[in-house]
């Protein structure tokens, strides 16, 4: 070898190891500054080079292996006696964390300053929406938008909406009918998300999807690219090896999205002036866009075609608000079935409650909704029994960042609990389940939530109660509760005297390989809380295998 060859290899050589030296220093850094973050905070056993991560391994062995990460909280809590506040270091494999499951800190957070959303909330949305979707943008993007939306969800307008939610209930109660005769062995969580998704699709697009009967391509897309989506908070090592696949899906389901949604606000557009005045959430987005070019003068509210800028953002809050809009809810019926099902004096006590306010037939119940929707007011069980499950199992929950300089304060010690630089996590189940604020709270127990309960624990009021907060509370609350539990209460009111409901994770082996895409773990630790049917992540949290069951027919 000449000389001149070897100098350059030996050059070469050298700047390798140099810049291996600085990424190795780099990264010691980077971990001495992570670790000295959480020095002297509340938090399990904490390792130098580990951080949080052996404590957290110790734990999860302890869970099913799919079990959803917000249930870690109080498992955490419990096994190594923390305080409701504590901080997990999972770098560099998930954020700096703040777990929060007092109801006080939890106001400080999202009422009384209502904290920015985490940028993991962006990563986590932008799979399923795009820029400028309502849930995950802030300033004046948000505000722009929860202004237009608002009046989607006022009260008075929901209630016209019954006669819709009552159509779409009525295939599902074909849809169910058929199961029954057949004696399928289905998963409820599919049936459920595709009522819930025509029923949303109607309200935000006026658009008949109809996947209840038949294929739809936007709903299968929305489907595909749930299933895709990373948790996004915790690492998860497939995730790391997969992603070529999971970006190219990711981009073909969002094309077709875009394009079914991109057709339906052009078609929208075009005879908007014919229609007149709607509340359909693409009507009011179309508003907003002729509002402010009607103030800029731009000429563009009198052009055929949108404006592409508009046109995105617009697609994106469509897409955010069929996914917040269905998911959410699809789960919560699902669990309502079960814990009913397992629990025949309170099934008899809601049934009655629904002959009482409907009379015998339960057939007669889409009629009388669809007169006076009104009716649904009166179901103040059916109300009680809503709030439970979603005391029990909240399928989403709020993610939020700390201002640079920003504090919490612990309400009992007046400790000062530092918030920037960390991932705070308002974890509802975890407050949910807190024997702080909930007597017996692993327990099923609706009358918590009857203002004549003599047991009532901080307060029956839902809204009002603080520890009770499965919509979020403060400005970024949900905008769809409302909603949410008015079509929860009429899928209810016209099944339960319907229909038998039992889950059969027994046997869950004779589903293995449907192609439906819900993960499977037939091994290991098989139930969390005592259920059987714990919570995954898919989107939102939701029942483990989409709630294996057999429905049977009673009138
Ligand atoms: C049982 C059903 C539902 C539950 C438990 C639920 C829960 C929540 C929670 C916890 C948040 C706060 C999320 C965060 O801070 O990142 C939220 C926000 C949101 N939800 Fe829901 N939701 C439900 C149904 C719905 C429905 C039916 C819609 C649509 C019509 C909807 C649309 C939204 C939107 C757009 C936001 C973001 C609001 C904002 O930031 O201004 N949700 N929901």
């Amino acid at each position: 070898m000449a000389a001149q060859d070897f100098l350059t290899i030996t050059r070469l050589g050298w700047a390798v190891a140099i810049i291996l030296i600085g990424l190795v220093v780099r990264f010691f850094q980077r971990l001495h500054y992570h670790r000295t973050l959480v020095k002297g905070l509340p938090g399990p056993p904490h390792s130098y080079l580990w951080g949080s991560l052996i404590s957290m391994n110790e734990t999860l062995r302890t869970q099913p292996k799919r079990a959803a990460p917000q249930t870690f909280a109080t498992i955490l809590k419990e096994k190594y006696d923390l305080p409701d506040c504590f901080y997990l270091d999972l770098w560099p494999f998930g954020p700096m964390t703040m777990m929060i499951m007092d109801a006080d800190v939890m106001g400080q957070v999202t009422v009384k300053q209502s904290f920015p959303k985490a940028v993991e909330v962006g990563t986590f949305m932008r799979t399923v929406s795009g820029p400028g979707d309502l849930v995950a943008s802030e300033g004046a993007t948000w505000k722009k938008w929860r202004a237009t939306f608002n009046p989607g969800f006022a009260a008075n307008h929901l209630i016209s909406l019954v006669p819709l939610m009552v159509d779409q209930c009525l295939v599902f109660c074909d849809v169910l009918t058929k199961r029954a005769g057949n004696n399928d062995l289905f998963r409820m969580e599919s049936d459920t998300t595709r009522l819930t998704v025509d029923i949303i699709g109607k309200i935000v697009l006026d658009a008949d999807l109809n996947s209840q009967r038949a294929p739809n391509p936007l709903v299968d897309a929305l489907m595909q690219q749930i299933r895709l989506v990373g948790t996004g908070a915790i690492f998860n090592p497939i995730e790391a090896i997969d992603w070529p696949y999971r970006w190219a899906r990711q981009a073909y389901n969002k094309w077709i999205m875009d394009r079914y949604i991109g057709a339906r606000l052009e078609e929208r557009w075009a005879t908007r002036e014919a229609r007149g005045k709607s509340r359909t959430v693409i009507d009011l987005a179309m508003d907003t866009y002729v509002k402010e070019n009607k103030a800029s003068d731009s000429g563009a509210a009198n052009n055929k075609r949108l404006d592409s800028e508009f046109k995105q953002a617009a697609i994106s809050n469509m897409k955010t608000f069929i996914f917040a809009g269905h998911d959410t809810t699809s789960s919560t019926i699902c669990y309502c079935y079960y814990y009913l099902s397992k629990d025949p004096a309170r099934l008899a006590k809601i049934r009655a409650e629904h002959d009482t306010v409907f009379g015998p037939d339960p057939d007669a119940v889409a009629d009388q909704l669809r007169h006076d929707g009104h009716l649904l007011n009166k179901l103040e069980y059916t109300l009680a029994v809503i709030r439970e499950v979603l005391r029990l199992q909240p399928p989403a929950s709020t993610l939020r960042t700390g201002p640079p300089g920003s504090f919490a304060t612990d309400p009992t010690t007046g400790q000062r609990l530092p918030t920037e630089h960390f991932m705070m996590w308002c974890v509802d189940v975890g407050l949910h389940r807190n024997p702080k604020y909930w007597d017996s709270p692993h327990v099923f127990r609706p009358e918590r939530f009857l203002k004549d309960d003599s047991k009532s624990d901080t307060s029956a009021n839902f809204t009002s109660n603080p520890a009770w907060v499965g919509f979020s509370k403060g400005p970024r609350n949900c905008i769809g509760q409302e909603l949410a539990v008015l079509e929860t209460k009429v899928i209810l009111a016209m099944t339960l005297r319907k229909f038998e409901f039992q889950a059969a994770f027994d046997e869950l082996v004779k589903l293995r390989g449907d192609g439906s895409g819900y993960p499977s773990d037939f091994e290991g630790i098989q139930t969390q809380f005592g259920e059987e049917a714990y919570q995954i992540q898919m989107g939102a949290a939701k029942p483990r295998e989409g709630m294996p069951c057999r429905i049977r027919l009673i009138r």
